[in-house]
């Protein structure tokens, strides 16, 4: 790719033109024809000349990598082949068997139409369905066709759930009337407490609520997209993408891991020359680097074979970890053996991995050397220059059959001692920097190294949303769900988040679209750049989704008062925008082009520097909305300034995670920078192709999984204590009221645990004191409380149904979101609070994607940690509160049952929900279930008689449960 946009005379290698390489080294260069560049405080010119070779001594001599071939210029350049052999012609492309699919898909296509013109259908927001009146469509207006469509949820299923909510929240009025009217006056403490925290309930499950008003699923058409954007017998005009990788650690994301998904980037099915895949190595490590320099090495043969036989998934360790049937389909003789050669191949690739960890698991007392004898630059991981290498790319490399490939490059910012660097969001902004330098794709997509493309023909399903002339200039990112491989079968700490991914995200995508999660988001580069959304005029015509008017009013596209809305928002906009200190590059691009020779050109200069940092040709490279790079930069001047602006002081003093770029200031960035996004008044898209675009790991032992929630809560706490809080900041912008409120919600969770905790210690003080949190039922307030459990249940379960989600999906997050409130959202809060107090800084520990060794050993892993206490403390106490209750009410006799039920259910209801806890706490050994088992019972035992022997309670009023005014009459 950087040949196709950035070269200017093929076949030259950046160290033949300009590069200060030591030539008489290069036939033994590895897979790195250009040098790897370093740049650091002490020259702060290229240190290509003692850089230049990257092998490592432990890997022996150099000759462990095969030489490239087709970098020979005099080679003539292999077009790809649009016939492939006659024997492989049922995959391929140009075959037979191709046009025949092609008519198939044509005839289905036709039947589509008829089925939607039959429903009316109604072609989303943007769409007003207008095309599809005229009766006999032709088929050449394919091309024409918008690329995607919004489903909303049927109304069947989205009226009932609606009518559910509103009942609920009135019976959650009539709740709260009662609660408050009737105090318990022998348990006013008591009393208080729970009303307090049922308020809080109710105020989180609001906020909670109503961003899923109004859910909405998407479809796209991948076939109108390569007919609009890939005619016949032309280049391909599909937009480039940019495609960054992180990594940090190589000891816990094993580099197979993140090797795979770097190869099923580079088999991706899009234009090779569209595609650059930058990866960034937080990390420094010598072994990522080398990993990724045989990873290049590999993809030379894989990505030839995945597009020969369209395969999926790309990532090899997934596609062959898959069974296939020889049998079905005919399988053709061809593919089988060379998918066995494949596998060989493959095989042979982890050995030399799985040998470089094992050689990188001693570090070398003076760190390591590279071949040429210069120690790795990266030795100290928190203090070394910013290196670059490009494996793939400019130097010429081709595939196995002679075909081009993506490019990719290897980026480790620059590190010293007393620069914050920020973490993921640090390492992502200088990801921009390089990759705008480098080949300015309009389109980014991040992915975690542990996240490959699972659907290889996910950057198409975004670019039906991006690529869209009008509706698209809006979007500021596409996000996918993330899917997982790896889990349980139980999912037993709701690792998959189905009810988020599948309930939530659906909700937001009918408001202002789904928040960002990281991973698996195709954003549009001019809106990292903290650029205000385009104002576009809306086409008249329905916008709005919601069958019935009514709901519109909540939905926040009511038409009513829409042109007088419009019109206050205008002004509204304006004069925000005089008072925002904030520079609108946008304008100033503007008055950059039409005043290019005048003094205002040269103070936008000065502002765009002021945001962007000093580097010119950054800077340029923000400026044109299609990305590119200038045609007459030569590839080694602009790996010279690459290197410049990963440097560790660039960012002082501009803008950079202040508004441009990834957001600093939290650990979960990622909220952050999509909360940012939407206030620019951006809308993003949730794409949820059937076969999930991306699949990542995650961690299915309690302890990490613990950890990792504990730091996502973390960092909305440390979102919410900052400047950037939902509650407060942004007013005036883009941000729709009820995505606000979703993003209130994902930063005021953790608070929640406060009450959580409280409320989860009641039913085991009621059972030991004999009191309880509500006076003497009533039969109305019986009625009361019967509607609010059933509502509850209720608007649960209509979820599920429009969510398609599964009971056990959605009770195991109910589980979850108990226990990591009691446990980790709880220490986030404190964590937080000490940072914002205390100044005590947080850390990022990095989740371990263990490599996958077979039936879920993870799952039973036990390590100690202190969040683990309260949840246990609670386990505890609500058993002991349990069997305490039950002994009593046997000494007391028959009548004292009734009561006692209420109770017994408030601590069942506890102890049901910390139950995937209990088991992650026996683990799976029979050893330290017995331990606790003997001890639980002894504890219990011991408790009880002695209750029985002195209970405190019975002492003056008599027996226990009279106290609780429920019984009184004995
Ligand atoms: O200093 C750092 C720390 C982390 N990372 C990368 O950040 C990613 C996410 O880390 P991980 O430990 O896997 O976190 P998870 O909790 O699994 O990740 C989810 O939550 C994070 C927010 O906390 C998001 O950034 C991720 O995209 C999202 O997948 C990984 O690729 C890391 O390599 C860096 O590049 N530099
Ligand atoms: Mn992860």
């Amino acid at each position: 790719m950087l040949n196709a946009r950035l070269n200017t005379g093929r076949g030259t290698h950046q160290n033949a033109s300009g590069m200060p390489a030591s030539s008489e080294l290069d036939s033994s260069l590895p897979s790195s024809q250009i040098p790897l560049l370093t740049y650091g405080e002490e020259d702060s010119e290229i240190s290509a000349d003692h850089h230049a070779l990257i092998v490592p001594q432990f890997m022996g001599n150099g000759n462990r990598i095969h030489p490239m071939p087709c970098s020979d210029p005099s080679v003539p350049l292999q077009p790809r082949p649009m016939v492939p052999k006659k024997d492989i012609a049922v995959y391929g492309y140009g075959s037979v068997a191709w046009k025949d699919r092609m008519e198939e898909w044509k005839k289905r296509q036709n039947d589509k139409l008829q089925v939607v013109k039959h429903e009316g259908g109604n072609d989303g927001g943007n769409f007003d369905g207008k095309e599809l009146d005229d009766a006999d469509l032709p088929m050449m207006d394919e091309g024409r066709q918008p690329l995607s469509r919004k489903l909303p949820i049927p109304s069947s299923k989205i009226n009932p759930y609606r009518m559910i909510i509103i009942l609920r929240l009135a019976i959650l009025g009539l709740f709260f009337h009662y609660r408050l009217l009737h105090p318990v006056r022998d348990a006013y403490g008591l009393w208080l407490t729970s009303v307090i925290c049922e308020i809080w309930f109710a105020v989180s499950w609001i906020l909670d609520q109503f961003p899923k008003w109004c859910p909405i699923e998407r479809e796209t058409y991948l076939d109108r997209l390569s007919l609009r954007y890939e005619k016949e017998g032309k280049p391909s005009e599909l937009a480039s993408v940019d495609i960054f990788v992180s990594t940090v650690d190589p000891m816990k994301e094993p580099p197979l891991i993140t090797a795979n998904t770097v190869l099923s980037i580079l088999a991706v099915d899009y234009p090779v020359d569209k595609v650059a895949c930058y990866v960034s190595d937080d990390g420094a490590a010598m072994l990522t680097f080398e990993a990724l320099s045989e990873t290049a090495e590999f993809a030379r043969k894989w990505v030839p074979f995945c597009k020969k036989f369209n395969i999926e998934p790309r990532a090899p360790e997934w596609y062959f970890s898959q069974k296939i049937d020889y049998l079905r389909n005919k399988v053709h003789p061809a593919f089988v053996r060379e998918r066995r050669a494949m596998k060989r191949e493959y095989e042979e690739f982890k050995v030399q991995i799985n040998g470089l960890v094992a050689t990188a698991q001693k570090v070398p007392e003076d760190g390591w050397t590279m071949q040429d004898g210069t120690p790795w630059p990266g030795n100290n991981v928190r203090d070394h220059p910013g290196m670059i290498q490009v494996f793939l790319g400019d130097n010429g490399v081709r595939d196995v059959e002679g075909n081009e490939l993506p490019s990719l490059v290897y980026v480790s910012r620059e590190k010293r001692p007393g620069f914050e660097h920020h973490k993921k969001a640090g390492a992502m902004n200088a990801l921009i920097r390089v990759s705008a330098v480098l080949s300015n794709a309009p389109y980014l997509l991040n992915v975690d190294c542990d996240h490959y493309i699972n659907n290889s023909k996910a950057l198409r399903e975004a670019m039906c949303f991006m690529m869209e002339p009008t509706s698209g200039k809006k979007v500021c990112y596409v996000q996918f769900p993330q899917r997982f491989d790896g889990i349980d079968r139980h999912d037993r700490y709701s690792n998959r988040n189905v009810v988020f991914f599948d309930i939530n995200m659906k909700g937001l995508d009918g408001i202002q679209g789904p928040i960002y999660v990281g991973t698996g988001c195709v954003f549009r580069r001019q809106a990292l750049y903290g650029f205000d959304a385009p104002v576009t005029k809306k086409p008249p015509g329905k916008t709005c989704n919601c069958l019935p008017k009514w709901c519109c009013f909540l939905c926040c596209c009511s038409r009513k008062n829409k042109k007088q809305k419009q019109k206050k928002e205008k002004t509204k906009k304006s004069k925000q925008r005089e008072a925002s200190k904030q520079i609108h590059a946008l304008e100033n691009i503007e008055g950059a082009i039409s005043e290019s020779n005048s003094q205002s050109s040269v103070t936008s200069q000065m502002k765009l520097e002021k945001k962007f940092g000093q580097s010119p040709v950054f800077v340029a490279s923000t400026l044109p909305e299609d990305g590119g790079v200038p045609q007459n930069a030569s590839p080694a001047s602009l790996l010279r300034e690459a290197i410049q602006v990963i440097s560790c002081g660039y960012e002082d003093k501009t803008e950079w995670g202040k508004e441009v770029g990834w957001i600093y200031g939290s650990v979960t960035e990622d909220i952050l920078t999509g909360f940012k996004m939407h206030c620019h008044g951006w809308r993003s898209v949730y794409c949820i192709p059937k076969r999930p675009a991306f699949k990542g790991s995650a961690p299915i032992n309690l302890s990490d999984r613990l950890h990792q929630v504990l730091r996502w809560a973390l960092g909305s706490v440390e979102i919410f204590l900052s400047r950037h809080c939902p509650i407060w900041y942004g007013y005036g912008g883009g941000l729709k009221w009820l995505e606000r409120f979703s993003y209130i919600n994902s930063v005021v969770y953790p608070w929640t645990s406060i009450p959580l905790l409280v409320y989860c210690t009641l039913p085991a003080i009621c059972l030991l004191t004999g009191k309880f949190i509500v006076p003497e039922i009533s039969n109305y307030a019986s009625l009361v409380f019967m509607g609010l459990f059933i509502s509850i249940a209720a608007t649960g379960i209509l979820e599920m149904q429009w969510g398609g989600v599964g009971i056990d999906d959605w009770w195991r997050n109910e589980q979850f979101w108990v226990i990591g409130g009691v446990s980790s959202h709880l220490f986030a809060l404190f964590q937080g609070l000490l940072k914002v107090l205390a100044g005590v800084s947080t850390s990022f520990t990095v989740t371990s994607k263990a490599a996958d060794d077979g039936e879920f050993s993870e799952l039973y892993l036990f390590k100690w940690t202190s969040l683990l206490i309260p949840p246990t403390t609670l386990l505890i106490i609500n058993i002991v509160g349990v069997v305490v209750g039950i002994s009593d009410a046997i000494n007391n006799g028959y009548d004292s049952w009734g009561p006692l039920f209420g109770r017994l259910f408030f601590a069942f209801w506890v102890i049901i929900h910390l139950y995937p806890f209990l088991k992650g706490l026996l683990g799976k050994q029979d050893r330290m279930p017995t331990i606790i088992l003997v001890w639980s019972i002894l504890l219990a035992s011991i408790l009880t008689l002695m209750w029985v022997r002195i209970n405190p309670f019975v002492s003056k009023d008599g027996p226990v449960l009279e106290i609780c005014g429920l019984n009184c009459d004995d």
